[in-house]
């Protein structure tokens, strides 16, 4: 994809203002959705029923949610009027993106500040019609700033199960190592997410996040051969911001299932050939590779020769309202770049659900869902 990639680690310049940004507690998907998708795309895509696979904890709290937890732990800089958000959550690059992301990860401090996070996340994912999410949880984060941890896996899990009872959404659980806190973190993290007393039930995956410039992915090897060997799924988020050979590494040494983006793959055709004869899926967040810089423009997004190239594509928010989108905008955005109508949206829909780490029977009912809400959309 040549220069339509480039290291996000590295400054940039001031990022330019975005349009479209939410500052209240509106209906998502209202004030968000590229404008450039035609309506009616829109109006199917609102009601699709969705899987979403690559989802920040922290990185979903709404505006509101943030600015009630800024206003409760005043000695923070994160601003407590939710309009002046959009202005923090507008990065220079990467780095600075992590930076906004750990002032934020800096409000959870009790165990009830992690029940609601995480159960006003499931109520914005169940308004757009999101089925099953994977969530990525940093308990690492968590833990080392004075969390109980046996508190902290009873809020995720109690959120969890109201959150299904209440909206009907299914919440499944990917620990991720923060790797740039080093293996200090990996360890815990896997001692966390392996040890009997304390996984949680809706734990299914293992993950790795934060920069990857320095950080190389070998090093993790012997804490996802510890999560695999205790039945969790790999999928660590590589080729973000830097290269192909960190997705290589992520396959070779940490046996990657999915890959959260995998953006640079676009740089290596055999890299391509191989993530598409394997069947490993890509989990990708178009408008974060804008707003942490790590692709250009939207056009310049290599999502299209994914497609190409025979590769599962699955369609992902990341940090929604960190990056003033939400799954429904990455949807739109996927039909604008892909060129797709309702039935290729539906195929989308339809992948994530696939490859996702539910069981056969719940895939088996989201995707009748989408087959039949298509077909009546269709048949109006
Ligand atoms: N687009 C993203 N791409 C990658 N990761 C993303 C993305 N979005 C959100 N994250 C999250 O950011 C965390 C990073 C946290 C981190 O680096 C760090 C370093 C040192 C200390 C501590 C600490 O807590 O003390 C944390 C990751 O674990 C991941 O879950
Ligand atoms: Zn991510």
């Amino acid at each position: 994809m040549g220069p339509s990639h480039r290291s996000a680690d590295h400054p940039r310049p001031p990022a330019p203002c975005r349009p479209g940004r939410r500052s209240g507690e509106e209906p998502l998907t209202e004030h968000l959705v590229d404008p450039r998708a035609p309506r009616d795309l829109k109006a199917f895509v609102a009601g699709l029923p969705k899987a979403e696979l690559h989802v920040h904890h922290v990185g979903s709290a709404s505006p509101r949610i943030v600015s009630e937890l800024a206003a409760r732990h005043p000695d923070s800089k994160v601003p407590t009027d939710p309009a002046a958000l959009v202005d923090y959550f507008s990065f220079t690059d990467f780095a600075h993106f992590i930076e906004v992301y750990l002032s934020v990860v800096d409000l959870i401090r009790t165990p009830e500040d992690v029940r609601l996070l995480t159960f006003e996340v499931a109520r914005d994912l169940a308004r757009q019609q999101v089925r099953y999410a994977e969530l990525t949880i940093t308990p690492f984060s968590s833990t080392r700033r004075g969390i109980d941890e046996r508190a902290f896996m009873d809020a995720i899990e109690d959120a969890r199960k109201a959150a299904e009872s209440e909206f009907g959404t299914v919440l499944r659980w990917c620990f991720d190592i923060p790797g740039e806190a080093g293996l200090v973190a990996a360890q815990e993290t896997v001692r966390l997410a392996t040890d009997d007393r304390l996984r949680p039930e809706g734990l299914v995956s293992f993950g790795l996040g934060g920069p990857e410039v320095g950080v190389p992915r070998p090093q993790f090897k012997p804490y996802f051969d510890r999560a695999i060997a205790a039945g969790l799924h790999s999928v660590p988020h590589a080729g973000e911001t830097t290269g192909p050979e960190t997705v290589w590494d992520a396959l070779t040494h940490l046996r990657a299932e999915r890959i959260g983006h995998g953006t640079s793959s676009a740089q290596d055709p055999k890299l391509l050939a191989h993530l598409a004869e394997h069947r490993i899926p890509l989990e990708v967040c178009p408008t974060s590779n804008i707003a942490t810089r790590a692709v250009r423009t939207l056009d310049e997004h290599p999502i299209k020769e994914f497609v190409e190239a025979g590769v599962i594509v699955t369609i992902n928010s990341d940090d929604p309202p960190m990056f003033g989108t939400d799954l429904d905008n990455e949807y739109a955005v996927a039909a604008r770049l892909l060129d797709l109508d309702e039935r290729g949206l539906a195929d989308l829909a339809k992948n994530a659900v696939e490859v996702s780490f539910l069981d056969e029977p719940g895939k088996a009912r989201i995707k009748d869902e989408i087959d039949a809400y298509t077909l009546r959309w269709l048949d109006r």
